[in-house]
């Protein structure tokens, strides 16, 4: 794959994809945590990777975004969802949904989440899904009872190479593999010059041995298994906790896991336990066997009336005779008895098979002595006979279980993603529960139809070819902010629609703003692919989303200067925006206001555009405008208590009476006098 075709791909950051294991992979599917890997890349660019990645896979421009306040506004759509995430993977991996602007992409992602919305995020799913990450792939492994060897300098480099956690080391001759297999448990011989040939020690000629390092080295396979367990423990859980469908016996999987412990050392073998246990309790087992000969020698001695004849006396004091030929002939019976005890004791305490027993005896015997000593040699016979029993027997079930696992490697590779990709549906899923989210229906799209029809997006170009000549716009339904600054409970629901350009006039406080940032937080969840807050949404498909808030307070010369060629730039862009404008009027005097926001909205009017301008100058603006603009207004249906009811609903076609006006009335109504009435007239 040419990653410098992707957007904002250069030279270095696909230098550094291509320093992945499968970049094209993690591209596909948009996994961030594994393009965070690639040398370089941060968090935030491997998230800009996977999105580019997946715009170029749908011709898409991408850009809806267009200004900071639509950004901030798709920041707070990720963060909703983002917070009902449980894995870091599924948040990384939610960052690749963006609004797109091309149909084919809104489809695939509207596709993932028909099937996230019969999702259940129950606490045990959430729970299990805690303990799942991205498979780590063990390093730095190294075994150290096997070696390989070769004649061969090309060779030993290949299988440095190759298998990494194994010794590779150069040999002259047969001699010098007998001298390894002294240091090695087995040393695998990669010359095919050494078959048939005759070495005493485990030395095996393999060698085809590179060509399949697994099965040289189980370990690490057990060690991928070892390092992972938790996770495919969890990923387990995940599965039996939901209605997902294993991609392997779990049963089976669990059991094998249950064979190794998180170093990769195989558990649960009564054979390798005893042969382990041997080995590491020898050295104290002989001490305490000596211990025992000794002890039963000494009482036996103490016990003894020993009659030493005139002759030996003598013998012993002038040929300078030594005790034990004496002790060999008075306590013979006892030093066997003793010797026995020495032997039982090592046999009981460190279970010795018969063979084994056998070696162990030649550790005490001989003539007798006292007190009783070891005999080094024979016990470091038993020994190595016992380490070598061990690790042949350890190799055996590695290979075993290597060959149980080895089947399971990829079917588990996918029950992990499985149970990560489902935790970004269940995140869906909760976002839609938690705000009462409806599908949005696109409407003069011709994407809709054309994947219904054939599953898939022939040419990319949606724009609304159906009804080419419809103006853009949107109708909401029972829409709820999710990001008001008041509980989810309590906000009222909002039904409005535009079409074109239209002003939202309103009191003061009347959930103008707040509905702004309901439109445009709806537009970009519904272009994102997802559901959105309301309970019914037809919507155009937009090209771009130019928000801007209300500024606080006068600009300078400068500013002004440049937010009017912002506005410029705004009138003379392409079809198909959404412009969502909150008091424009703050930024210099209501007289010139009042002409600018007329002349923008006229330049709007041109274009195939929807445009929702809060004002308070609503009026003045109409005046000023050659052309007939549209008004909406929230309307204050009373005072309670002081404090203005509204209807959050804009009321189409009607200009809001203002907070000011509303107060004036009221006075007017409450109190004496003619003043407040010729104040009212003003109106
Ligand atoms: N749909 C709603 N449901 C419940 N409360 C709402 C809703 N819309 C707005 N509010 C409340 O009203 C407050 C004021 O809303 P907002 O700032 O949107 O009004 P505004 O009309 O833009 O005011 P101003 O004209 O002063 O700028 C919000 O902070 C919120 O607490």
């Amino acid at each position: 794959m040419a990653f410098e075709s992707i957007p904002g791909v250069g030279e270095k950051t696909a230098d550094a994809l291509a320093e992945l294991d499968d970049p094209e992979t993690a591209l596909q599917q948009g996994d961030v945590l594994t393009l965070m890997d690639a040398p370089g890349i941060s968090e935030g660019r491997a998230a800009a990777i996977a999105r580019g990645a997946i715009r170029q896979r749908h011709d898409d421009p991408g850009g809806l975004l267009a200004t900071d306040q639509a950004r901030e506004l798709y920041d707070s759509v990720l963060e909703l969802l983002q917070e009902r995430a449980v894995t870091t993977y599924a948040k990384k991996r939610l960052e690749t949904l963006y609004p797109a602007t091309q149909g084919s992409r809104i489809e695939e992602v509207r596709a993932t989440v028909d099937n996230a919305l019969t999702r259940e995020p129950t606490p045990e799913l959430r729970a299990a899904l805690a303990d799942v990450a991205p498979l780590d792939t063990p390093s730095g492994l190294r075994v150290r009872e096997r070696c390989l060897a070769t004649t061969d300098a090309e060779r030993y480099a290949a299988a440095r190479e190759a298998i990494p956690e194994l010794s590779a080391e150069v040999v002259d001759d047969g001699h010098d593999i007998e001298e390894l297999a002294r240091s090695y448990s087995t040393v695998i011989v990669l010359d095919e010059a050494f078959a048939g040939g005759d070495f005493s020690g485990d030395v095996r000629v393999q060698p085809d041995a590179l060509e399949s390092p697994e099965d040289v080295v189980p370990e690490r396979l057990l060690a991928f298994f070892a390092e992972n367990r938790e996770t495919l423990l969890a990923a387990v859980r995940v599965h039996e906790a939901s209605e997902l469908e294993p991609p392997l016996d779990c049963d089976a999987l669990t059991e094998s896991l249950s064979r190794v412990d998180e170093d990769g050392t195989i558990v649960g073998d009564e054979e390798l336990e005893r042969l382990a246990t041997a080995v590491d309790d020898l050295d104290a087992a002989v001490g305490t066997a000596e211990s025992v000969a000794n002890d039963h020698l000494r009482a036996a001695i103490k016990e003894r009336d020993v009659t030493i004849e005139g002759q030996d006396f003598l013998s012993l004091v002038e040929q300078g005779a030594r005790v034990d030929s004496l002790l060999a002939r008075e306590l013979d019976d006892a030093f066997d008895a003793a010797l026995q005890k020495a032997h039982d004791h090592l046999t009981e305490s460190l279970a010795l098979t018969d063979h084994e027993a056998e070696l162990a005896e030649h550790i005490f015997g001989g003539e007798p002595t006292f007190p009783v000593s070891r005999r080094d040699d024979a016990v470091s016979r038993l020994n190595t006979e016992l380490t070598s029993a061990r690790d042949r027997r350890s190799t055996k079930l590695k290979a075993d279980l290597a060959d149980d696992l080895a089947a399971l490697k990829t079917p588990a590779e996918e029950l992990v993603r499985n149970a990560l990709e489902l935790d970004v549906e269940l995140a869906i899923a909760a976002f839609a529960r938690d705000f009462d989210c409806t599908m949005p229906e696109f409407v003069g799209d011709a994407v809709d139809e054309d994947v219904a029809d054939d599953g898939a997006d022939d040419d990319g170009d949606t724009d609304s070819s159906e009804d080419a000549a419809s103006t853009p716009g949107f109708v909401i339904e029972g829409g709820r902010s999710p990001i008001l600054d008041v509980d989810f409970e309590a906000v009222e629901p909002v039904d409005y629609s535009v079409e074109g350009v239209t002003l939202l006039s309103g009191v003061n406080s009347g959930g103008k703003t707040s509905l702004l940032d309901l439109v445009g937080l709806i537009v970009i969840a519904a272009q994102m692919g997802l559901p959105v807050p309301a309970e019914a949404v037809q919507l155009s498909r937009f090209s771009e989303l130019h928000y801007y808030a209300k500024s606080q307070g006068t600009l300078d010369a400068g500013a002004f200067e440049s937010t009017l060629q912002d506005f410029g730039d705004l009138v003379a862009g392409a079809d198909g925006r959404l412009v969502l404008v909150d008091e424009l009027e703050s930024i210099t005097e209501p007289g010139a206001s009042a002409k600018l926001i007329a002349g923008i909205l006229e330049a709007l009017d041109r274009q195939e555009t929807a445009a929702v301008f809060v004002s308070h100058l609503a009026r003045e603006i109409r005046e000023a405008a050659a052309i007939d603009v549209a008004v909406d207004g929230i309307e204050a249906v009373g005072l309670v208590d002081g404090e203005l009811e509204v209807n959050r609903s804009p009321v189409k076609e009607h200009l809001a009476r203002s907070t000011p006006e509303l107060i004036v009335e009221k006075l007017a109504a409450d109190e004496d006098g003619d003043f407040y009435d010729s104040l009212l007239a003003k109106f």
